[in-house]
């Protein structure tokens, strides 16, 4: 449901919110008074560029069009969603509110950024409440699917349902809360464990250092995938939550906690923690600190998608949104052109599939012409009931040929060509392709197998039938080049 979104205030959420647009095929306007505001979002965009595209599994939609705007009125108008990321000031917030609604569309979703107001405040004194909603993003908002959706009693129905379907869309996950309350739900959280780490390093119980480590080498790891609850549910044991709650639930009363205790942001204070910080961080920019975050959360969250759960699972979802939208056939009738190399394989390179050459690593080739293939199996009938009833390929030999480098980010998609397909015997070509670019070659020859004696035997009649009929209408096709090749001894 791509369309355009305006973009109100380019900092660090703006900047994340038109990275998370743009890439998701919206055309994206900016408006941000700040000069540097269009060097700062190209910077944001090209980390987001090498990491979101990757954590697909299939590929995003073509990239929207970005431009900057001197005026606000001609970012808003006509688009469909206008993103207010503008320091966390109620009446400034107010303000641009006034501007915003002169000039966009009385149908736009108004969404906004902030942190901690209600949703209520926003709408108050505006000429259209209904159109405002808080769309509470986490940076980095092209990767964290968690968008807090809060929203009042003058947002319509239809509206709310219109900003969840854009947030999925995009890949994200609208948690639509129950009813407002400053900083919504998870910023009490963070509020929280904000307030405790500043006094733990005031107090000179830890250092800022050791604050993060006791986060990262532990429970931060463990909420990514469980959350709180589920966590608390399984370190009960096997008598579950209610025993945790009756072992731990005293410990609430003691002094573990200062709570709404606030230490006082004193020079002191600020200097001891920005000196701390400057030794345990300073030796990385902060684009290089949000590259290192973004190949983290990049494989954590493919991780998850592996086990479809928590974030993987979102990913997944849209995964199969963005496939049900693509030309990937699944069954040879579906193909549009069975006389041209098949689409087999689409999506852009996930950051760990580069290694230190700052590429596409050689095993990831092998990879993607190895799902290549699955695909052109799957497209002859030797799909997963096939497999179960007890037939297969097995691959005899391959011949990888890298004709060009691809790097993370890159949108890469292999045709196939059938260059022998009869009996037991399958001959494929894969071409990758970057664009238009020629990348690679995969060449593999496959013995079709029965699972139970491990032996080479025919396929069923069916399959024997598709690749006939895929034969017919590739043979005009010719020997590609660079087929039947070995690697050949330096001139
Ligand atoms: N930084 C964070 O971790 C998060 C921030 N937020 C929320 O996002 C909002 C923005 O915060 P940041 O991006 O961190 O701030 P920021 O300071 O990085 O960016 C604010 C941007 O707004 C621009 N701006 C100021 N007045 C403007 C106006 N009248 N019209 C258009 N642009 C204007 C500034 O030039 C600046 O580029 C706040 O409401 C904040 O609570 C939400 C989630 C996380
Ligand atoms: C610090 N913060 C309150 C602005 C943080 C957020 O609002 C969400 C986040 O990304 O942590």
């Amino acid at each position: 449901m791509a369309g355009v979104a305006a973009i109100v205030g380019g900092g660090v959420i703006g900047g994340g919110w038109a990275a998370r647009f743009l890439l998701n095929g919206w055309d994206v306007r900016v408006f941000d008074p700040d000069p540097e505001a269009e060097r700062k979002i190209g910077e944001v965009l090209a980390n987001a560029r090498r990491s979101l595209p990757g954590l697909s599994d299939a590929p995003l939609p073509p990239e929207g069009r970005l431009s900057f705007h001197g005026r606000l009125d001609e970012a808003v108008g006509g688009a469909v969603w206008v993103q207010e990321s503008v320091p966390e000031r109620l009446e400034l917030k107010r303000k641009v509110y006034g501007e915003i609604q002169a000039a966009c569309d009385p149908g736009a979703v108004i969404g906004s950024s902030t942190s901690g107001f209600r949703p209520s405040q926003l709408q108050q004194g505006a000429a259209r409440p209904g159109q405002i909603v808080v769309t509470h993003p986490f940076n980095p908002v092209y990767l964290l699917p968690l968008v807090e959706l809060v929203t009042t009693e003058a947002n319509d129905p239809e509206v709310i349902s219109r900003a969840k379907t854009a947030l999925e869309a995009m890949g994200m996950f609208p948690l639509h809360l129950r009813r407002e309350i400053e900083a919504h739900v998870a910023d009490r959280f963070l509020e929280a464990v904000w307030r405790e780490a500043l006094w733990l390093v005031k107090d000179g119980i830890a250092t800022t250092e050791e604050v993060d480590e006791a986060i990262r080498m532990g429970f931060g790891i463990r909420w990514a995938q469980m959350g709180l609850f589920e966590t608390y549910r399984v370190a009960g044991g096997e008598a579950g939550m209610r025993h945790f709650m009756a072992q731990f639930g005293p410990a609430l009363q003691w002094p573990w906690t200062r709570l709404m205790d606030v230490p006082e942001f004193t020079d002191d204070l600020v200097d001891m923690i920005a000196e701390q910080s400057d030794a345990q961080s300073g030796a990385y920019s902060i684009r290089e600190l949000e590259r290192i975050r973004d190949d983290n959360l990049v494989g954590m969250m493919r991780a998850l998608k592996a086990n479809d759960w928590g974030a993987g699972a979102v990913l997944n979802a849209q995964d199969a949104r963005l496939k049900a939208g693509t030309d990937l056939a699944r069954r040879i009738d579906e193909v549009e052109d069975l006389s041209r190399p098949i689409l087999t394989f689409a999506q852009a390179v996930p950051l760990d599939w580069t290694d230190y050459n700052g590429h596409m690593t050689e095993s990831r080739y092998l990879d993607a012409f190895a799902r290549a293939t699955d695909r052109f199996m799957e497209l002859i009938g030797c799909d997963a009931d096939y497999i179960a009833s007890g037939g297969s390929y097995f691959t005899a030999e391959s011949h990888i040929r890298h004709l060009d480098e691809a790097l993370a980010g890159d949108r890469i998609a292999v045709r196939t060509q059938m260059l022998l397909g009869q009996g037991k015997k399958l001959h494929l070509f894969h071409r990758m392709c970057r664009g238009e670019d020629l990348i690679a070659t995969g060449e593999h020859f496959l013995l079709h197998v029965s699972l139970e004696t491990r032996r080479p035997c025919a396929p069923r009649a069916e399959i024997e039938a598709n690749m006939a009929r895929i034969a017919r209408a590739q043979a005009g096709l010719g020997y590609p080049e660079g087929a039947g090749a070995s690697i050949r001894a330096p001139k």
